[in-house]
This record gives C-alpha cells, structure tokens and sequence, in this order.
C-alpha cells in the first residue's frame, strides 16, 4: 500500500457543538443494553482516524461533557506502517485527541503479511497487549460494514453464525486474557456518520485504500452494494437487520447445543482441550439437524473459528458406521492447534496432535525402595505422600501419588526388603484384572479393558516387589517376588487380581487395600 491519505489541518473543539440524536440513541441504547458488562469496566476507543472512529470518538467526547455518558474512552490508535504518511496519521489523532482533552495512546504494529487480515491481526494483538483483562475495546464498525461482512460470508457459504456477522458485544479470548469488543453502532448507517463528521467539521482522514483495495471486501462495496440498492434502496438496513436476526437465532442453536451436549459428553475422559470425547449412543438419540449443530459446536470448542461443513459431515459419517473399524482418522487444522477425530467403540474422541505427541513419548520403568519413599514422603509435612513423575512435558504431567507410610503399615515387614516398581505393561505380560477369571495379555487385554488404540503405550504396571532376606545382586533374580497391584492408564486404574499361588503374602483382597494408597494423576495446562 502506497497510496497517501488525505489529512486535514484544523482542529476544532466539537464539546459544545450540536449532537446528532440519532447517533447518539444508538450509543446510549447500546449503553444502556450492555449496562451491567460495562459497570467497573475501563473503556478504550480503538481510532483509525477515519471518518466512523473519530465521529464515535466525537459524540463520545460530546456525550460525556454533557453528562450523558459515564464514560469517557481513552483513544488508541495503531500504526502499522504499511503506507508512507502512516506516522502523520498517528501525530494527527494525537494532536486532535489533545485538543479536545482527551486521552491518546499510539501503538506500533508489527504487521506480518500484506493483507487486511494481517493488518487486522497485529491491530487486536497489540491493542490487546496494550489493555488490561476485562477492559473493554469500543470500535467504529456500522452497518454498512455489516452489510459487507454479511454479503461476503454468504459467497464463502458460511453459516447461521457466520451470517450473523459481527456481534455488537463479544468476548474475545487470548490465552487467559479476555477483553470486550463493543460495536454500538452496527445498525447506524454509514451515510449517517459522514453527515454528522461533516456537520462538526472532522477532520478524519480519508483512507484511498478503503475503495480501491483489491480485496473482496472493497469490491463488495464499491460494484455490488450500489447495484442491490437499485433494487431495494434500504439493503443496508436490511441486511443489518437480518444479521440481528441471526444472531439472535444463532444463541438459540447454541443454547440447543450446550445442552445437547451436557447429555452425550463422556466427562470420564475428558481432558479438554486435548480429549473431548462423545457419546454415540447419546449422540444418534437426537434429531439429524442437532446432531449436526452438536458435532459442529464439539468440534469447534476451544478454537476462535468453526470446522467446515465438510468435516462436520464426515465425522458424522464416521459416528454412523456400523463395521468396527478403528483406524479412521480425520484430520482437523484449527487456528490454535490441529485435531485428529477417531472413534473408538461408542465414542468419538477429538485429539489434539499435542496431546498425541505427548502419548508416544516412551514410558521408563523405575523402582523404588519403600525406605526412600518414606524419608522422601516425611519432607512433605502436612500430607505424607511421594509423586512420581511417569510423563511430563510443557503441558501435560501424569504422576502416580503414594502413601509410602501406610503401604508399610499394610506389609508388616522390613521396608528396606521392599521395593515399588513402576514399569510400562508389555504387550506379551499377562496380568489379571480384579474381577475376571484368567490372565490376559496384548489385545486381548486392551479389548476387555476399552483401552482405545492411541492409549495403548500409555499403559503401566505397579507391583509390590518383595527381597529375600538372602538377596544378592547375583541371585537377586531368583530372590524376588514381583506382585502386580495395580495397572494404570492416565485416565484409569484397574486393580490386578492374583495370578500367584494361594500362600503367597499378599492376597487379592490386599490388592483392593493397597490401590488405596495408590493414585493417579494427571494435570493439563490448559493453553494447549
Ligand atoms: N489503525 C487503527 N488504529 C486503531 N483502531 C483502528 C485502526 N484501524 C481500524 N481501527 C478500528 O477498527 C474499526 C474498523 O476498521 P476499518 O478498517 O473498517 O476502519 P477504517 O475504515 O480504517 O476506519 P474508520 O472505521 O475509523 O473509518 C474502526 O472503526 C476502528 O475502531
């Protein structure tokens, strides 16, 4: 972009010009609506210095003299430096905001790419980072830019959401940092603003790239609006107002979806946002068109932008299949991260490739003599419990946590004779679960268990391992007596029954006691 803008000179105080009263209803009205989010909140108008922010800058500054808003928003303006006059613009909202006594801050984008998405990006990132949580961000956008974003999401074939184009209050979420986007004046036309910009005599500065850009947007506005007003002269308005419509019809959808999805969620399994998991059977209770809402809404939890129609469609497929195939992968690029979506028996799982990652990084076996774990566990004063680190990495930790001292007290015997061993289960190791009448191993195992295919190195064995008193490291092998107690999943653990002789020290029964001194652990950060 090299196109220079045209910036004015004068600068006027407008406190005590005449107010426009149709701008300044749809303001207050938006005040009034968003009352109680605003209540306590620091507001800030971001102010391109175009024409629609420095109008709503104006009437802000207006209202507010006048008593009538309770507010008055300190400015921010970016300069991204795409355009060779783009630092006069900034010295130009400075020293308008100065003459009108009011605060200005000016920001410096670092814009990667060419596009009015990229300049759009940088815009929130650095306005985001200047701001606080929870603060609140006021834009200049009216319904002609709805009209455009509507009208521009129809030809890409978007949604109820998307067709409700952009809402008047949204959250938006960046890592942990939230801020408020607030649009008061997406009904206001933009014919209204240039009225009133003229009548106070604004000096905005006028964007050429804003008609002649080559994007979809600009040739929206410049070929195709003029001529659907030939047809109905109110297009505007109406196009804003079945926005409005929407949205309202896109709450109901979701409202519908969430509480779809308080049913056929498998809370069991989840670890969002690296494993959502859905029930089948729950999902294939409801209706096609909200099963499809309900993938729609799942899918898309966690990331700033909703799956496609076509993926939507295909793990609906793959939840309608009969056969016991479990090797499907669909395969999902979101913004913040990518997805497999698999099935396993009566459940689809949404996977984060993070999260994948992190299950095929290799399980060490580790043994530990219950004598350490003791003095370890007496550092800790208020809890006498050991952890033990199975798999971590920057977002997820799997530990086991053991009560060492109340494992002795269970044993009765030399705690140095004892040792907890900890190992991953081998594919050939028969183990036994609780409950069940043989040992088994491999898949067999896997299949009693429900343990889905990308789980499955993610298995380890915890046993009881007893020294002979005679124990030398040369006939350590021959001295030792290795009982499995408990087998562990990150999400599960299954109590192992008892696959030696009937004399021997510890019985079924003990297993069932020792697991309660035996657990699980695992913790996610939830940025991933
Ligand atoms: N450089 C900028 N600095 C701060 N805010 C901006 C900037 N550019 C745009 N905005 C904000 O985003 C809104 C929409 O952006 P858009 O690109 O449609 O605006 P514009 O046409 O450049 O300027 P305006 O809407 O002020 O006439 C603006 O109304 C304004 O609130």
């Amino acid at each position: 972009m090299t196109s220079s803008a045209i910036i004015p000179n004068a600068i006027e105080p407008i406190a005590d010009l005449p107010i426009d009263d149709g701008l300044a209803a749809a303001l207050l009205n938006s005040v009034a609506e968003y009352g109680a989010q605003l209540h306590g909140r620091r507001v800030w108008l971001a102010c391109s210095g175009g024409r629609d922010s420095l109008t709503l800058a104006a009437l802000c500054v207006q209202l507010y003299r006048q008593g009538q808003l309770p507010f008055l928003p300190q400015l921010l303006h970016v300069d991204h430096r795409l355009q060779a006059d783009s630092q006069h613009w900034a010295v130009h909202v400075a020293n308008w905001a100065q003459a009108q006594q009011i605060p200005c801050y000016i920001l410096s984008a670092q814009v990667k790419g060419h596009d009015e998405q990229a300049a759009r990006q940088a815009r929130y990132d650095v306005m985001r980072a200047h701001i606080n949580q929870e603060d609140v961000l006021l834009l200049g956008h009216h319904a002609d830019d709805q009209a455009e974003t509507v009208l521009m999401r129809l030809i890409q074939g978007a949604g109820v959401n998307g067709l409700s184009g952009m809402q008047p209050w949204r959250i938006q979420t960046q890592g942990a940092h939230r801020i408020a986007l607030w649009r008061p004046w997406l009904t206001v036309q933009r014919a209204s603003i240039s009225a009133y910009a003229q009548c106070l005599k604004l000096p905005y500065i006028d964007d050429p790239t804003n008609n002649t850009g080559d994007n979809v947007r600009s040739g929206l506005r410049r070929d195709i609006m003029p001529v659907l007003a030939k047809y109905n002269p109110n297009v505007i308005d109406n196009i804003a107002r079945s926005a409005q419509l929407l949205g309202d019809a896109e709450a109901t959808i979701r409202a519908q979806a969430v509480q779809d999805l308080q049913q056929t969620v498998m809370s069991s399994l989840q670890l969002p946002p690296a494993q959502r998991v859905l029930n089948i059977d729950e999902l294939e209770t409801l209706p096609l068109y909200r099963q499809r809402q309900l993938l729609h809404y799942w899918l898309g939890q966690d990331e700033p932008l909703p799956p496609t129609k076509q993926l939507i469609d295909e793990v609906l497929g793959l939840s309608q299949r009969k056969d016991h195939d479990h090797q499907t992968e669909l395969f999902w690029q979101g913004r913040k991260q990518s997805y497999i979506i698999r099935r396993y028996r009566q459940q689809l799982y949404r996977l984060s490739s993070e999260w994948l990652t992190w299950l095929k990084m290799p399980l060490e076996a580790q043994t530990y003599n219950l004598s350490d774990l003791i003095v370890a566990a007496a550092h800790s004063a208020d809890n006498p419990s050991v952890s033990i680190s199975l798999r971590t990495s920057k977002h997820f930790t799997w530990q086991v946590q053991m009560l060492p001292h109340a494992l002795a007290e269970m044993l009765k015997i030399d705690t140095d004779k004892v040792e907890i061993k900890i190992a991953p289960l081998d594919r050939q190791q028969r183990v036994q679960i609780a409950g069940s009448s043989r040992p088994q191993s491999g898949k067999k195992l896997y299949q009693t268990l429900g343990v889905p295919i990308w789980l499955r190195e993610s298995l380890v064995v915890v046993s009881v391992v007893l020294l002979n008193e005679e124990s030398t490291e040369q006939s350590k092998n021959e001295s030792v007596k290795d009982i499995p107690i408990l087998l562990m999943s990150p999400f599960d653990s299954w109590i192992l029954g008892q696959i030696l002789d009937s004399d021997d020290f510890i019985r079924h029964s003990e297993n069932d006691a020792f697991s309660k001194y035996i657990h699980n652990h695992l913790s996610v950060d939830n940025s991933c």
